[in-house]
Formats: C-alpha cells, sequence, structure tokens
C-alpha cells in the first residue's frame, strides 16, 4: 500500500534520508523508531508530498505521489494525528474534530458535519457536552483524545500518528494506545506511527521499523522484535546510552 524505495533526502549539506526502504502492506499498522533526528517525521512528510524527495520513489496504492494530478483528493486519503494535537485554540471541539468536513474535498453540510464530529467524539470516549468546548479548557489527555478523533473524521484509508503519547501520564498513555489500536482494526486502516515510547510500541504494532542514519536499520514483526540480535535495535529498546548508537553527552 505505501512502498518507499531509495528515498534520499538532504537539507543543505545534511543528509536525513540516505537510501530509505519501507513497505508498509493494507491493514497494517507499522511503527517507526528510532533516535532524535533520524529523520522519522521527514519520511512522513515525503508521503504526504509535504518534503520533495531527492531521490528514490513513494507509491501509495501503486500510484507515484509525486505523479497525482489532484492533491486534495490525495491528502484526502489521510489522517493524521500531530505531535502535541495540534488543535486550532480558537475553534470549538467540534469544529477541530470536523476541520476537513467544514471545507475542499470532503465538504459536508455543517450539521451532518457537527453529527459526525460528535459520533467520532464518542468513539474516543467523550460525551457530546464536549463539542462546544474550547481546547484550552481541556487536559493534554482529552486534547490528544480530540486530535485522534479529528484524524479519523474522514474515515482515512491512512492514518499517521506522530508521537500519540507525548506528554502523557503512562496510564492515559494507555489509554491513547488502546483507542488507537482499537480503531485502526475496526476501520481497516493502514496505520504509520512514529514513537519513542516503546510501550506504545508494544501496543500499536504489527511491525516495527528501526530508523537510524536514514536508513531502515531492522524491520521485522513486533513479536520478533526482543529477540533480534541487532546491537543497534537492542540498545534503542532497552535504552541503554552503550552501545553503537551514538550519543551527545
Ligand atoms: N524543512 C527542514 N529544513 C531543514 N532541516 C530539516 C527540515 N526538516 C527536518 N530537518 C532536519 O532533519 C533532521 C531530521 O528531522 P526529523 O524531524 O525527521 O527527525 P525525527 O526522527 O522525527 O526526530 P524526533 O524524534 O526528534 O522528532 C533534523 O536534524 C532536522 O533538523
Amino acid at each position: 500500500m505505501i512502498s518507499l524505495q531509495d528515498v534520499h533526502k538532504a537539507f543543505g549539506a545534511k543528509e536525513i534520508l540516505r537510501g530509505l526502504d519501507l513497505d508498509v502492506a493494507k491493514g497494517e499498522s507499522c511503527v517507526i523508531i528510532g533516535g532524535s533526528g533520524s529523520g522519522k517525521s521527514v519520511a512522513l512528510k515525503c508521503v504526504l508530498g509535504l518534503i520533495t524527495p531527492d531521490r528514490g520513489t513513494i507509491m501509495v496504492d501503486g500510484e507515484d505521489i509525486t505523479k497525482t494530478g489532484d492533491r486534495d483528493a490525495f491528502l484526502a486519503r489521510f489522517g493524521m494525528l500531530f505531535q502535541g494535537a495540534a488543535l486550532f485554540d480558537s475553534l470549538p471541539v467540534w469544529q477541530n474534530v470536523a476541520f476537513r468536513l467544514l471545507r475542499g474535498s470532503l465538504k459536508r453540510p455543517r450539521a451532518e458535519a457537527k453529527e459526525i464530529a460528535i459520533e467520532k467524539l464518542r468513539r474516543v470516549g467523550m460525551g457530546p457536552d464536549v463539542a462546544d468546548l474550547f481546547p484550552a479548557e481541556l487536559s493534554g489527555g482529552m486534547q490528544k483524545r480530540v486530535g485522534l478523533a479529528r484524524a479519523i473524521a474522514a474515515d482515512p484509508e491512512i492514518i499517521f500518528f506522530d508521537e500519540p503519547t507525548s506528554g502523557l501520564d503512562p496510564i492515559m498513555a494507555g489509554v491513547i494506545n488502546e483507542l488507537i489500536r482499537e480503531i485502526v482494526v475496526e476501520m481497516g486502516a493502514t496505520a504509520v506511527t512514529i514513537t519513542h515510547d516503546m510501550t506504545s510500541v508494544r501496543a500499536i504494532a504489527d511491525k516495527v521499523a528501526m530508523l537510524h542514519r536514514g536508513k531502515i536499520r531492522w524491520h521485522g514483526p513486533v513479536a520478533d522484535m526482543d529477540r533480534a540480535d541487532d546491537p543497534y535495535l537492542r540498545q534503542f529498546i532497552t535504552g541503554s546510552p552503550n552501545g553503537p548508537i551514538e550519543t551527545l553527552r
């Protein structure tokens, strides 16, 4: 479904992606791990067409993304939960959730968009009373839920989760992980998640891909991760300061 082949991207002299190969099958939940600055977000932005790779090909459903004519229709297939939820402070919760249903190619009548927003809020465990509140009135965990409701509002085929549990306490992180897993399974969506949180990896992933120095260092089923003997992967999952991964001290 999503296929990156030999993707390269540099910013000036700084090479970020250096021949990235990654395949994510339809309906699969792939979690990308890797150190800060290893290029995880750049890779996702390349798939969305927000960053143009210097070299390589990216296909979504067999179609080269650089050749899709209609950007709006292409992006309509994706849902995205941004780091820090990234809600619009000036809009009530329901308009945040229904944001893409109120404009562009996915536009619906306002009353219908609100109804869908309330239904999606219900799916993430929030009552209709939340719909008219503003994001500032919600806790960080509730804002993440709203971000999740927004990501699924238009029933996307593909969902990207960027650090879905960052800034949450462990229990709320567990709730969000569980919700993500349930929703991805019930929607049959293809999911790609970026995280540093190994609890999230175990809760969400079918497959794990570790990015290191702009390439995939290890890729496999989550069940194989703990048995893998790649020293880079081992260092990452055990969180050890000692190992082949260079750290700034
Ligand atoms: N538009 C840009 N212009 C210049 N440099 C960029 C740009 N976008 C990203 N970078 C650089 O690319 C590198 C990789 O960034 P990226 O955000 O992909 O890292 P990441 O693996 O997602 O890290 P983190 O886990 O910290 O979010 C960083 O050094 C960043 O400064």
